[in-house]
């Protein structure tokens, strides 16, 4: 069985962070893993608090799973704080991780920040510069590029300076366009466009560790980027277009909206 490793932090009510990408690897039959850089008391209407887990102990939880159970993909979501960002720089390099996904996540869809503002700093120093892919929203890109972004071809300059910049791969997710759900990868000196079919739901929490955990997935099990890509936005639109509905804000997706095999369990 593959092994996927995500670093994130966890969200109680089940939609984002931890919790989405345990599903998530989960539903691609592979082995899921955690290392927790925060807890978060959240729900569909918004972050409350957030408490840090110290440096040491993100460390311990790395090297207990390093040494034991190796991934083969690593997924990075909320990591707030510079120390911890420091923390998963030095172990990936030590471990020599393979098929690292990282999501900046600075906002959460409900507007709470999540990176603190002097932590922007060392994340693009430190922790881009090692991923193998990065998956910025739209603010995401404009915040790490300094290039406003409205328009395709503004997403196409972001992509393309950022990976020139941190030396990765680029996908700058369209999810906060308006009429699309179009993402942008810039890889190698090339650019290519995900188109998606927008769907109209205000439960988006958790698009993005969502489509970030499904694309280390896809990684893991050998396929190519942009193949990983393509099958991680198609998971993304059913699990968006399953029509979950619940709590009062937004809403998380159905991320178990494929499975099949229901002689082990029934409603
Ligand atoms: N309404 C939608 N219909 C179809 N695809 C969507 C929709 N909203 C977002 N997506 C897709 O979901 C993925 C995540 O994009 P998005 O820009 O929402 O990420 P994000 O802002 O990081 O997510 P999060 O809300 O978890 O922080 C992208 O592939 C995007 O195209
Ligand atoms: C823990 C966590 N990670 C990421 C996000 C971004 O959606 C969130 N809301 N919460």
């Amino acid at each position: 069985m593959k092994t996927v490793l995500t670093v994130a932090g966890s969200d109680c009510s089940g939609g984002a962070g931890i919790q989405a990408d345990i599903k998530t690897i989960a539903a691609h039959g592979v082995y899921a893993m955690s290392a927790i850089t925060a807890l978060t008391a959240q729900n569909t209407t918004g972050v409350r608090a957030v408490m840090d887990v110290t440096p040491e102990f993100l460390r311990q939880q790395l090297d207990c799973i390093f040494t034991d159970i190796r991934p083969d993909a690593v997924k990075i979501g909320m990591v707030s704080n510079a120390n911890l960002i420091c923390v998963i720089a030095d172990a990936l390099r030590e471990y020599d991780a393979p098929n690292v996904v990282l999501d900046p996540v600075m906002v959460s869809t409900s507007g709470s920040r999540l990176l603190k503002e002097d932590a922007q700093d060392a994340m693009a120093k430190r922790l881009l510069p090692l991923a193998d892919l990065i998956t910025p929203n739209i603010p995401e890109a404009q915040a790490l590029s300094g290039i406003t972004v409205n328009t395709r071809e503004d997403m196409e300059r972001a992509g393309r300076l950022l990976a020139k910049r941190y030396g990765c791969a680029v996908l700058v997710k369209g999810g906060h366009q308006k009429e699309e759900a179009n993402d942008f990868l810039f890889k190698d000196k090339t650019g290519r466009w995900f188109y998606g079919k927008r769907i109209d739901s205000k439960n988006t929490h958790g698009t993005g560790c969502t489509l970030s955990s499904a694309i280390a997935c896809n990684l893991a099990k050998g396929r190519g980027l942009a193949d990983s890509i393509e099958m991680a936005k198609r998971y993304l639109a059913g699990a968006l277009a399953s029509g979950l509905d619940l709590g009062q804000g937004s809403g998380p997706l159905d991320h178990g909206f494929a499975n099949s095999q229901t002689e082990f369990y029934s409603d």
